[in-house]
């Protein structure tokens, strides 16, 4: 009999509960030793990372961004772009990452623009598909501020696609929602769009 490795009680409370003896038995099930010398900590390591994977089910908005909404003038387009997310795709709880593009236009309130970025984690850190992801973002910013309008561009790379199923290696997804002035006016979403054309490609 092994002796199990030991583990500190500040890595065990990163752990998702319950998902240590779930990964146990996915390994048995794949046709591994649980047991054997490279696996023994694999549960726990299993089960800490989807404790981070999916963080975002433990936080609300108002967590992520709740601290930093400011009053302020000005009424010109803000964009934050280039923001890099991971998710895990519902459907085979396999990877797909890219980048996020968020713009604004404020209506009297402004937000700390770290707070994009967390937003994006917020809704990444699930099980996802990419389109959700994208409302969220979009749902998010006008919870929050209230803006005369909001643009979110997604572009993402679904491993269930590379690496299993149809294997299309270059294939890439881009997913949008446009609300307010991005949506009434094509102006002001040929703006944002020519804006993160040059960034455009998830890798
Ligand atoms: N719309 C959308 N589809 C996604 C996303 N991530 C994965 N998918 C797709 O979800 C679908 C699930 O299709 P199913 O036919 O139920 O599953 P499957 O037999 O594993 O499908 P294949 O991937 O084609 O082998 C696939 O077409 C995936 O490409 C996403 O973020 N958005
Ligand atoms: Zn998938």
């Amino acid at each position: 009999m092994t002796i199990p490795p030991s583990i500190s009680a500040a890595d065990e409370r990163l752990e998702v509960p319950g998902l240590r003896d779930l990964t146990r038995e996915w390994l048995t099930a794949v046709g591994e030793d649980p047991e054997r010398e490279g696996l023994q900590k694999t549960p726990h390591r299993v089960a800490k990372a989807w404790g981070f994977l999916t963080a975002g089910y433990q936080r609300t908005l108002h967590d992520a961004a709740g601290d930093a909404v400011f009053e302020a003038d000005g009424s010109e387009m803000v964009i934050v772009k280039d923001i890099e997310f991971y998710s895990m795709c519902e459907h085979h709880m396999l990877p797909f990452y890219g980048r996020a593009h968020v713009a604004y236009i404020p209506d009297g309130q402004i937000l700390g623009l770290s707070k994009f970025a967390r937003i994006v984690d917020l809704y990444s850190r699930r099980l996802q598909v990419q389109e959700r992801i994208t409302t969220q973002i979009a749902d998010a910013v006008e919870q929050l501020l209230a803006p005369r309008g909001v643009a979110v561009l997604m572009e993402g790379v679904h491993l269930c696609m590379a690496m299993r199923g149809v294997q299309k290696q270059n294939s890439s997804t881009t997913t949008s929602a446009m609300r307010g002035l991005f949506k009434e006016d094509a102006r002001t979403r040929a703006e944002f769009m020519s804006a993160v054309q040059t960034t455009l490609r998830a890798r």
